[in-house]
């Protein structure tokens, strides 16, 4: 019998720091980056991923396997999977005073972010436009009563958003994610100053043209600003399908039920409608947010619905 092939062999190693479509760059451990295309069809490579490269060269090479990841975030609906990232310690949610934000989309990522075991921070970005701060307080507020950290800035003010989340980021993988407008650009310059330059070089490489910016990629921040700091972004999104979680993992995407699991009247209690629900009735008594549980409701509809084809 042939011993199972060893990952940590002579082989070279690196670690994805930008994907479009099947391209990656990859930053390998030889000191070079490489433009790499993955070699066989299993198994996709996604940003943060640790590979074993085949070098074709000092620019190009083959990527042979994806190491085991700690954890990937991706989101997905009946139709297709998309990743978001792997080995993320943190996710990084922006929202802002305006455009008016979804707090459904929030509440959908941070089910993905508890379940891929990813700490997630809210952003709330533009707080020098007043006029929609409270209304967005009050939509993160269940949010912030979970333990949600919520940090208030205004990305417009380079050096306090740095001394604001350079601490944050210190050692970490972070991942931005947001709707469009939110400033999440604008955040993203603040940290990396030469970001628009490296993506205007990928882009270059690939020679993919502007289509490039839609990509997801790893930036380093400046050591002088925060050692170890790696900060990933990813395209703006619409939606956010999470038709791969089970129900007992849409659950643990409700931190505040968890009091109450087990003191239902019935073991596989959906929570929902049932009477002697421990769950509905800490709905009633206003110890969970309605429209957190709402939430709740429509992510166990669309899986139903989703099993259901
Ligand atoms: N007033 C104010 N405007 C901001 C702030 N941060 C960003 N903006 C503005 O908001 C708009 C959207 O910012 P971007 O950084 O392009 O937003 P984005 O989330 O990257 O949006 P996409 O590129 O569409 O994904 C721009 O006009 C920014 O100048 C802020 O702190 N205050
Ligand atoms: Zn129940």
């Amino acid at each position: 019998m042939k011993p199972p092939r060893r990952a940590s062999g002579a082989g070279l190693q690196g670690r994805v720091v930008a994907a479009f479509g099947r391209h990656f760059t990859v930053e390998c451990d030889d000191g070079a980056t490489r433009q790499c295309y993955p070699r066989g069809k299993k198994g996709t490579a996604a940003v943060g991923d640790r590979v074993e490269v085949a070098p074709e060269g000092p620019a190009e090479g083959a990527i042979q396997s994806v190491l085991p990841r700690r954890n990937l975030l991706y989101r997905s609906d009946e139709m297709r999977t998309k990743q978001f990232a792997a080995n993320v310690d943190q996710l990084l949610i922006v929202v802002a005073t305006e455009p008016d934000f979804s707090d459904e989309l929030v509440g959908r990522a941070l089910v993905g972010a508890f379940n891929a075991d990813i700490s997630p921070i809210v952003i709330l970005n533009k707080v020098d436009r007043t006029a929609g701060l409270p209304t967005a307080r009050r939509k993160l507020a269940p949010i912030q009563a979970l333990g949600v950290p919520v940090l208030e800035l205004s990305a417009r003010d380079t050096a306090a958003t740095r001394a604001a989340l350079a601490p944050l980021l210190a050692g970490r993988t972070s991942l931005l994610l947001g709707q469009s407008g939110m400033g999440k650009s604008t955040l993203l310059n603040a940290l990396v100053p030469d970001a628009l330059a490296a993506t205007q070089e990928h882009s270059q490489a690939l020679g993919a043209g502007k289509h490039t910016t839609t990509s997801t990629r790893l930036y380093h921040l400046p050591a002088t600003l925060a050692a170890g700091a790696d900060l990933i972004d990813s395209p703006g999104f619409q939606a956010f399908g999470l038709q791969h979680l089970d129900g007992a993992q849409i659950v643990k995407g409700f931190p505040e039920f968890s009091p109450y699991l087990g003191h239902c009247r019935f073991y596989n209690c959906t929570h929902i409608h049932e009477p002697g629900c421990a769950v509905l009735q800490a709905l009633e008594a206003g110890r969970i947010a309605p429209q957190r549980h709402a939430l709740y409701g429509r992510l166990l509809e669309e899986l139903q619905l989703g099993q259901r084809y």
